[in-house]
C-alpha cells in the first residue's frame, strides 16, 4: 500500500516531467516524440468484463456501472452485446441495459452484433453503433460464433450493409491476433487477411484482439506492421488480455507504431467465455496513468474511473486487478482527484 504523500510525490513528480517536456525542446521531448498525442480509450468492461462472470450481475447494477463510466470523461464504453442468451446468458438483458442507461451526448456506446436477429434487436433498442466480431482462427470462430470464418464473413457482409443503411457505425474486431487458445500461434497473414475484409466491407476501425494475452512486443509490431499494409494504423485499435502481463508492453508498441485507439477494461475485468483461462483486459486504470504519465491525453479523470472500478469490483465480491487501484486506496483518490482538478481543463475533461 502507497501512503498519501508518496502517491502525490509521484503524480506530482510525473506531472513537472511532462511540462519539462512541453517547455523544453530537448532530447526527453524526443524520446517521447514518437507517441500519439491523445489516446481514445474503448471502454470494454461492461461488455467483456461482465460476460464471463460466473454469477450474472442484476440489470440495475450494469445500468449504475455505465452511468459511472459515463461521468469518467471516456468517449467509448461497450455496453453490452446481442448474443444468443443461450450461449452468454450474463447479457442477455442487453435491450434493457442499452435503453435504461443515460446516455451522455459525449460518449458512444457500441454493442456486439453476431448476426442479423442481434442486429434487429440492436436497433429496436436504439444502439447507434455496433460492432461485429469474427476470428484469425478458424477453430475459434466455431466455438465463438459457431461458423467457419468463411461462413462468419459471409453473415458479416449482411450484417455491416443493414447497420450502415440504417445510418449505425460497424467497429470490426478480429480475435487470436498472435494465439489462439485452440490451434496455438496464428500467423499475422491469417490476420490481415480478415481485416482486409473487415475493413472493406465498411468498418470504419478494426481492432485487433489479443484474446489470450500471449502476444509480446515483438508478435503485436508483427501483426501491425502486416494488417497496417491493408488498414491504415489510424484506423487501428488494440484490445489486449492481460494473461502473460504483456498487455502494457504491448500497447505501448502499438504507440510507437502509431496506435492511437486503445480498448480496456476497468478494474481489468473480463475475459471470453470461449476462451478458457484467459484473464482480463489491460486495466483502464493502468492504462490512463501510463498515458498521462506520459502526456498522452485521454480526457478521463483517473479518481471517476477508480470509483467506478470499486463500485464493480465490490459488487462482485473480488479485488481489483488494476495496479493503480491496488496502490491507491481509497481515501488516496481525493488527493488524485485533487491533483487532477488542478490540471488544465482541457488535459483532463471530466464529463457533467
Ligand atoms: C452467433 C451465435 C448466435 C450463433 O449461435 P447458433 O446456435 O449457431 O445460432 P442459431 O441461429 O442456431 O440460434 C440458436 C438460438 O439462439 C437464438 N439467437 C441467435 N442469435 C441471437 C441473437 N443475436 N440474440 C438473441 N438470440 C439469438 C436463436 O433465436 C435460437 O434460439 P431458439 O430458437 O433455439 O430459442 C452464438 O454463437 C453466439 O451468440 N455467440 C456469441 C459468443 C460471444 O458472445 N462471445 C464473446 C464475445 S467475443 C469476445 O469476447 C472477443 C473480443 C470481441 O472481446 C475480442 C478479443 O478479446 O479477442
Amino acid at each position: 500500500m502507497v501512503f498519501l504523500t508518496d502517491v502525490s510525490k509521484l503524480l506530482f513528480s510525473t506531472s513537472n516531467h511532462r511540462n519539462h517536456h512541453r517547455n523544453n525542446n530537448n532530447s526527453q521531448t524526443a524520446k517521447y516524440s514518437g507517441y500519439p498525442k491523445k489516446v481514445r480509450i474503448v471502454e470494454v468492461g461492461p461488455r467483456d468484463g461482465l460476460q464471463n462472470e460466473p454469477n450474472i450481475v442484476p440489470t440495475n447494477v450494469k445500468i449504475d456501472f455505465i452511468n459511472q463510466l459515463s461521468k469518467t470523461g471516456l468517449q467509448t464504453i461497450e455496453a453490452t452485446s446481442f448474443v444468443s442468451p443461450k450461449w452468454v446468458p450474463q447479457m442477455a438483458d442487453s435491450s434493457e441495459v442499452l435503453q435504461g442507461i443515460m446516455k451522455h451526448p459525449r460518449v458512444n456506446y457500441p454493442v456486439l452484433v453476431p448476426n442479423m436477429k442481434g442486429l434487429e434487436a440492436a436497433i429496436k433498442a436504439g444502439a447507434e453503433e455496433i460492432a461485429i466480431f469474427g476470428a484469425a482462427s478458424e477453430t475459434f470462430s466455431r466455438r465463438n460464433i459457431n461458423c467457419s470464418i468463411k461462413e462468419s464473413l459471409e453473415r458479416f457482409r449482411t450484417v455491416v450493409a443493414t447497420a450502415l443503411d440504417n445510418g449505425l457505425k460497424v467497429r470490426g474486431y478480429i480475435s487470436c491476433i498472435c494465439g489462439c487458445p485452440y490451434e496455438g500461434s496464428v500467423p499475422p497473414s491469417q490476420v490481415t487477411k480478415m481485416a482486409r475484409e473487415m475493413y472493406n466491407m465498411g468498418c470504419y476501425e478494426i481492432c485487433l484482439g489479443d484474446t489470450i494475452g500471449v502476444g509480446t512486443p515483438g508478435s503485436i509490431r508483427a501483426v501491425l506492421e502486416d494488417v497496417s499494409k491493408v488498414v491504415p494504423i489510424e484506423k487501428i485499435g488494440i484490445h489486449c488480455h492481460d494473461t502473460y502481463g504483456q498487455a502494457l508492453a504491448n500497447i505501448l508498441t502499438a504507440l510507437e507504431m502509431g496506435v492511437s485507439i486503445v480498448d480496456a477494461s476497468v478494474s481489468g475485468l473480463g475475459g471470453c467465455p470461449y476462451a478458457k483461462g484467459a484473464s482480463g483486459n489491460v486495466a483502464t486504470e493502468d492504462l490512463v496513468y501510463m498515458l498521462e504519465g506520459m502526456g498522452i491525453d485521454t480526457g478521463v479523470n483517473l479518481a471517476a474511473l477508480l470509483r467506478a472500478g470499486q463500485f464493480i469490483r465490490k459488487h462482485l465480491g473480488r479485488e481489483t486487478e488494476s495496479k493503480i487501484g491496488r496502490a491507491v486506496s481509497i481515501d488516496n483518490i481525493k488527493i488524485l482527484e485533487n491533483y487532477i482538478k488542478r490540471k488544465s481543463h482541457d488535459q483532463i475533461s471530466v464529463a457533467d
